[in-house]
């Protein structure tokens, strides 16, 4: 059933990300860009800044996202799928606003959204679909007749994600040394937001405290544990932690904080442990700086050994999962029942976000979703 007319009604396929400065001279810049009018003080941004500054001012982020969009591209056309993939940034170039005004002048009219964050939340989630809704208004004042924009469903469940998570615990597993590996901890890690988000994630009337964002990723969590210790026939703890906390440390915000917990865990006797940055697709900043350069090294001091598991990055499992997810889609949209794969026991996530899905602290239109000003 796959092939030249599998990704119809759609036209385009937009690789929707966050973006990333690509020197010394792009990190205050872009910076100021992810923080407008957020209320970060000005101590975090410098840090942050010397974040970058380590990678010679260049984040990871970029790079990845070229990986993906060629891979996706070969893999579209590997199942002659004929859908043009194009990629755009909410915070550096290429701008969304650029990269939809192109696509408008080559003609596409049906655009199908894949964001590069997994879960439910206003920054993964609403935010981006805030950004469509700006660009999309940006491009509508110029006159310009706009394309219709869906965005696919959350794939934190879907099975090519979990699955290839999973195989990447088991690999660095095995990077431990042996006799370390039975008791080793699975840390599994995410950006921490405030508990405000947290609590408003996903649909209303909502998961509870925490929200649909906690919620999936102790699935996420859970559903790799199992398939982990299915695979190697121990059962090993497991637990969800936070990173990359910015705002006021006057407001609360997801705990615990990973370096907290590896100090705990070292003093409650733990010898190793398997870092897993489950709520991230990509090795980019908050992966190599807050994991690789500052989680391992809290390890280290600790004597705790420790191991990063990769991200799906462009994993041809998670790729092909993406071409599903874009197929399954399209399928939908043509009016047929497609299967909706997904592993755990939430069930797959809505493609239509309903009416304040995910709600930010203002409100603010949004593109594809139930409550999109537009068509
Ligand atoms: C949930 C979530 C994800 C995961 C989902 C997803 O992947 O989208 C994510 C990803 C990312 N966050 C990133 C970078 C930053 N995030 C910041 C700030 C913030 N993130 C937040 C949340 C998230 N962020 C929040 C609640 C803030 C506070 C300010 C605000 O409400 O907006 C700041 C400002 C400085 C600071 O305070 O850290 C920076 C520089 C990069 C790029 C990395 C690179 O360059 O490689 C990526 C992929
Ligand atoms: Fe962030």
């Amino acid at each position: 059933m796959e092939g030249v007319h599998a990704a119809q009604p759609y036209d385009a396929l937009l690789l929707l990300s966050f973006g990333g400065p690509e020197g010394p001279d792009d990190v205050l810049p872009f910076l100021e860009n992810v923080t407008r009018g957020r209320g970060i003080p000005r101590e975090r941004l410098a840090e942050v800044g010397a974040h970058y500054h380590l990678f010679g001012g260049v984040s990871p982020i970029n790079e990845q996202n070229r990986t993906l969009l060629a891979a996706l591209g070969d893999e579209l056309a590997a199942h002659d799928i004929d859908l043009p993939v194009y990629w755009g940034n909410r915070n550096w170039a290429p701008y969304l606003t650029d990269t939809l005004r192109q696509m408008v002048a080559d003609g596409r009219r049906r655009v199908l959204a894949l964001v590069t964050s997994a879960y439910a939340s206003y920054s993964g989630c609403r935010q981006y679909r805030e950004d469509l809704a700006e660009a999309l208004l940006t491009l509508r004042e110029e006159g310009l007749e706009v394309p219709r924009v869906d965005k696919l469903r959350l794939y934190y469940n879907h099975p090519g994600f979990l699955e290839t998570v999973a195989e990447g615990v088991r690999e660095s597993l095995e990077r431990l040394p042996s006799d370390a590996r039975a008791g080793a901890r699975l840390v599994f890690s995410t950006h921490s937001i405030p508990d405000s988000a947290a609590d408003v994630s996903g649909p209303p009337p909502g998961h509870g405290p925490g929200g649909a964002y906690v919620a999936q990723h102790m699935e996420a969590a859970r559903v790799v544990a199992e398939r982990v210790a299915e695979a190697t026939g121990v059962e090993r703890a497991w637990e969800l932690v936070y990173q990359s906390r910015s705002g006021s440390p006057r407001i609360p915000w997801l705990e615990p904080d990973v370096n907290d917990r590896l100090r705990e865990l070292a003093a409650e006797g733990v010898g190793a442990v398997v870092l897993v940055p489950v709520g991230f697709v990509s090795d980019h900043m908050e992966v190599r700086y807050d994991l690789d350069t500052e989680a391992l090294a809290t390890a280290e001091e600790l004597g705790l050994l420790a191991v990063r598991a990769p991200t799906v990055g462009a994993h041809p499992r998670f790729v092909a999962a993406l071409r599903e997810l874009v197929v399954e889609r399209a399928a939908a949209e043509r009016g047929q029942r497609p299967e909706r794969p997904a592993l755990g026991a939430f069930g797959a996530s809505h493609d239509l976000c309903p009416v304040g899905c995910c709600a930010g602290r203002v409100d603010k239109p949004a593109a594809a979703g139930a409550d999109s000003p537009f068509v």
